[in-house]
């Protein structure tokens, strides 16, 4: 969102990770974030997954319970963002406008937009949820029977059906202030 790249030496960057489930956004956030740490740099995950056995568990999938997921990280982001660590968000994400609002309240943040179509995230199906999804057996599960609403003008827009994730990598990590060539 930010398109300031000198900002305060005391203010963190935030890479807010929005995508699909299983377009790629763990394996990038945590590669990223091992290269960050290698590099000294101070560094927070705060992967979907984690998020909600934690911070928001007992949240649902409703638009509502998204939105409240997406709004806590959020404010958890800036708390860490403001202490000079490099966040790195890892969500799906789904509603346009919530991640607008979130974003716009945090000092440097980006929005990558992770992007492989349905039929490569159904065809990977890390979890096996799609296939369920597809039988209808989970109910609002995104992209299936659920909205999400891609970005329309990301910093980052990077299709993992295309890139490899080093490629992915690549362009990840001048966003995340690390210079282009580490871990290479
Ligand atoms: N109905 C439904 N829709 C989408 N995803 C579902 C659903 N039910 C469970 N899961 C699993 O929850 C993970 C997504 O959680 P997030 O916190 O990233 O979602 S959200 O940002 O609040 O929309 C997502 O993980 P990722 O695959 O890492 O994206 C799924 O494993
Ligand atoms: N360019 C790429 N970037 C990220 N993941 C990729 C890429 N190409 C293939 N993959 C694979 O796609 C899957 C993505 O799963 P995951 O990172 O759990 O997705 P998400 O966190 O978005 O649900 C992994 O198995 C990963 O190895």
């Amino acid at each position: 969102m930010s398109s300031d790249h000198h900002q305060s030496q005391y203010t963190g960057r935030v890479l807010w990770l929005t995508g699909l489930s299983g377009a790629g956004k763990s394996t990038l956030a945590g590669a990223l974030y091992q290269e960050l740490v290698s590099a000294g740099v101070r560094a927070e995950l705060l992967d979907g997954d984690g998020v909600r056995e934690n911070l928001s568990k007992g949240l649902g999938f409703s638009k509502a319970d998204r939105d409240t997921n997406v709004r806590r990280i959020g404010y958890v982001a800036g708390l860490l963002a403001r202490h000079g660590v490099t966040v790195l968000v890892s969500a799906i994400s789904p509603y346009a406008q919530t991640r607008r609002e979130v974003l716009s309240q945090l000092p440097s943040a980006y929005e990558i937009f992770v992007d492989a179509p349905l039929e490569t995230v159904t065809e990977r199906d890390v979890k096996g949820l799609y296939l369920k999804a597809l039988a209808g057996e989970i109910a609002h599960f995104t992209g299936v029977s659920d909205p999400y609403e891609a970005p329309t003008a990301p910093d980052l827009h990077l299709r993992t059906d295309q890139l490899s994730v080093a490629e992915c990598l690549e362009r990840l990590r001048p966003l995340a202030g690390l210079r282009e060539e580490v871990g290479v």
